[in-house]
């Protein structure tokens, strides 16, 4: 379970930039449950991963994952139960480490034993059978550097990565937006199979409304650091993009004619 209770988070205080990127934001979040996040520009999404994820400390409030209050443990410390992937297809491996170096070093991550026995024989044979799976054909390919995959091949290479590390938390921060439709439907689909696999507790930033409601069990909205919707089961399986952009103008009173970033599909 992921609780947040009464979190602020402020960039910049004290300085003529600050900016309140979280306002008292609670949530609590059940174990397993796959919980998709959308709001309009600058809402606060990229931060609310950042509190979980342990780059954002809050300035008020606590934060707990399962048993553990890790309000203040930063992103090290939460390696092996937090796992993270970004938009940028290169931002969450080395692009001049081969896939099964990405892999060992994912692996490793939080632990202190060297690359070098990681890639073990028996280590490069799990690597290659994790890969074998993505069915992209890059388990002929392990010592080719991360750098030469597309875009979509290094979402779905991180997408493992991330599961390297044994998380039980998995964070999404619009990692099919860079995407071609075809390909970011396949890192879709493979996201819903590791998720349900590993029975991962999964929050997933989204601009796409469509996605927001086609995957996961429950969809939040911020807006100016607030969770302005929370919505799961029926009332959420009978909400189609027309709605939640309806609910949206309801709840703010406002129009979202010239929010171009919040995109019906
Ligand atoms: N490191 C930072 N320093 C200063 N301000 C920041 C920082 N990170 C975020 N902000 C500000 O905090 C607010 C929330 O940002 P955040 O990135 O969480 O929004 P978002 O909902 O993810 O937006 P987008 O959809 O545009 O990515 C914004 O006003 C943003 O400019």
């Amino acid at each position: 379970m992921i609780s947040l209770d009464n979190v602020h988070v402020v960039f910049g205080r004290g300085t003529p930039l600050e900016k309140k990127a979280l306002s008292g934001v609670s949530l609590t979040i059940k174990e397993g449950a796959f919980t998709t996040v959308i709001g309009s520009n600058g809402a606060g999404k990229s931060t609310l991963l950042g509190v979980l994820a342990g780059d954002v400390i809050p300035v008020e409030g606590s934060v707990r994952i399962g048993d553990a209050d890790v309000t203040k443990l930063p992103t090290a410390a939460r390696a092996g139960r937090v796992a993270r992937v970004f938009q940028d297809p290169l931002a969450g491996s080395c692009g001049a480490l081969s896939i099964e170096e990405n892999l060992a070093l994912a692996h490793k991550r939080g632990q202190r034993r060297g690359l070098k026995l990681a890639l073990s024989h028996s280590r490069r044979k799990l690597f290659r059978e994790r890969i074998a799976e993505l069915d992209l054909g890059l388990e002929n390919r392990m010592t080719d550097r991360m750098a030469m995959l597309s875009g979509g091949q290094r979402q779905a290479v991180s997408l493992v990565m991330a599961m390297m590390a044994g998380c039980d938390v998995l964070l999404l921060d619009e990692h099919t937006a860079a995407l071609d439709p075809g390909m970011a439907e396949f890192v879709m689909k493979l996201t819903e199979k590791i998720v349900g696999a590993n029975k991962l507790t999964t929050l997933m930033v989204t601009h796409s409304m469509r996605q927001a409601l086609d995957y996961g069990n429950r969809t939040i909205m911020l807006h100016g650091g607030e969770i302005v919707l929370d919505v799961e089961g029926n009332n959420r399986r009978n909400l189609d993009v027309e709605d939640l952009i309806d609910m949206f103008r309801r709840v703010r009173g406002q129009t979202l004619d010239d929010d171009e970033l919040l995109i019906a599909e």
